[in-house]
């Protein structure tokens, strides 16, 4: 019998993964609160307010009806963003059956409580075997995805029954999948590229350099890493896909709206106005602020965030932000290795 499967909501991701899943044979339902584009994913096949001139599959059907997205699904996909996961899932509780498998694809930590997304669902949906969410995460551009172009990304779960069936949902030709049992680490990894992907964007728009570029990723991978096992995550889980994979992806793409938030601070474009201008969410702005709180919770040092957080927030300047962060007292690279003189 074939599949039905559930994308929330239809913005670049949401679209991006919901054309994964046709071209895998599965029923897709694509779910916006916005009829508008509703009429248009239908009767279109486009999706051009986040996807310009691509041509979407005939078979995705987009729904304004939560209920309907959700009643009858054997498999949701949650791709709203941070800021919109707790009320997305508290809605769409009423209409869950127990046994449907829950994917989300989101990046980020909930503002104030600062919980990773997995953990913003079992709040919101207590029914459900919390074992079995499944988060998604690693180095893949919706613009690539839509096209096609070979892509790998990661599944994690506790339950590897549960991640193994997201790899079966998702897999295709050009879309390989794989699971890790660190549903922590796949999070926290992908929640923290974002502020080294902002960064990277403003090294890049002060031509600082490829040196920096490559310092700013290896030092970023190395905080990333600190918070990340400071929180439970397996160290290696930052050496994969979900750690240097979509740090590569986000420091080195045009595509990233991370990257190109920080290209246009670099300009000395105000951040509210970057955030307008982007008209797309930019999740490495509200981690920031979370992880600068996370770091203070967990005792971790995170010079990188830390001279972020004074840019985005306190109106330091980047420049002076790198000259601090090259400033820094002296150190060795692997804190936890001891050291013989
Ligand atoms: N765009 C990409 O290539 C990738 C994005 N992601 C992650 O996916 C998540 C979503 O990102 P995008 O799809 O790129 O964002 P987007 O900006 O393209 O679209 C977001 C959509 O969510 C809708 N939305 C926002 N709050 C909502 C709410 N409370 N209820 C219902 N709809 C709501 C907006 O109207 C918009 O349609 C983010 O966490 C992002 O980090 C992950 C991998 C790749
Ligand atoms: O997560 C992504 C690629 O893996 C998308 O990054 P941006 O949100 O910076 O566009």
């Amino acid at each position: 019998m074939t599949q039905k499967v559930s994308v929330l909501v239809a913005g670049s991701w949401g679209t991006a993964l919901a054309s994964v899943l046709a071209d895998n044979g599965k029923e897709v339902q694509l779910w916006s609160r916005n009829e508008e584009q509703v009429v248009e994913i239908n009767e279109k096949h486009t999706n051009s307010r986040f996807l310009k001139e691509i041509s979407l599959s005939p078979s995705i059907i987009a729904t304004n009806s939560l209920q309907d997205a959700v009643q009858d699904a054997d498999a949701i996909i949650m791709v709203v963003p941070s800021s919109g996961m707790r009320e997305v899932a508290s809605r769409m509780r009423p209409f869950l059956k127990k046994e449907t498998l829950i994917i989300h694809a989101t990046k980020g930590f909930e503002t104030g409580t600062l919980k990773r997304m997995t953990e913003v669902l079992a709040d919101e949906l207590p029914e459900m075997d919390p074992k079995r969410f499944v988060v998604l995460s690693g180095p893949s551009h919706a613009e690539e995805v839509i096209c096609k172009m070979p892509t790998t990304v990661v599944v994690a779960a506790e339950d590897l029954q549960a991640a193994e069936a997201a790899q079966d949902l998702l897999i295709t030709q050009y879309f390989r999948v794989y699971t890790n049992p660190d549903v922590t680490g796949v999070e926290v990894g992908g929640a923290l590229k974002n502020i080294i992907g902002l960064g990277a964007g403003l090294t890049d728009g002060l031509d600082f350099g490829d040196n920096a570029k490559a310092a700013l990723v290896t030092r970023g991978l190395a905080e990333i890493t600190r918070l990340g096992t400071a929180m439970g995550a397996n160290p290696l889980t930052f050496a994969g896909l979900a750690g240097i994979g979509d740090l590569i992806a986000t420091c080195t793409s045009r595509h990233s709206r991370n990257w190109r938030a920080g290209n246009k601070l670099a300009k000395g474009i105000p951040l509210d106005e970057v955030l307008q201008e982007m008209g797309m969410v930019v999740e490495g702005v509200k981690t920031t602020k979370a992880a600068y709180d996370l770091a203070s919770r967990y005792e971790v040092t995170m010079p990188i965030t830390n001279e972020l957080h004074n840019v985005l927030f306190e109106g330091k300047s980047p420049q002076l932000a790198a000259r601090d962060l090259m400033g820094r007292v002296r150190t060795h690279e692997m804190e936890e290795l001891p050291m013989t003189r």
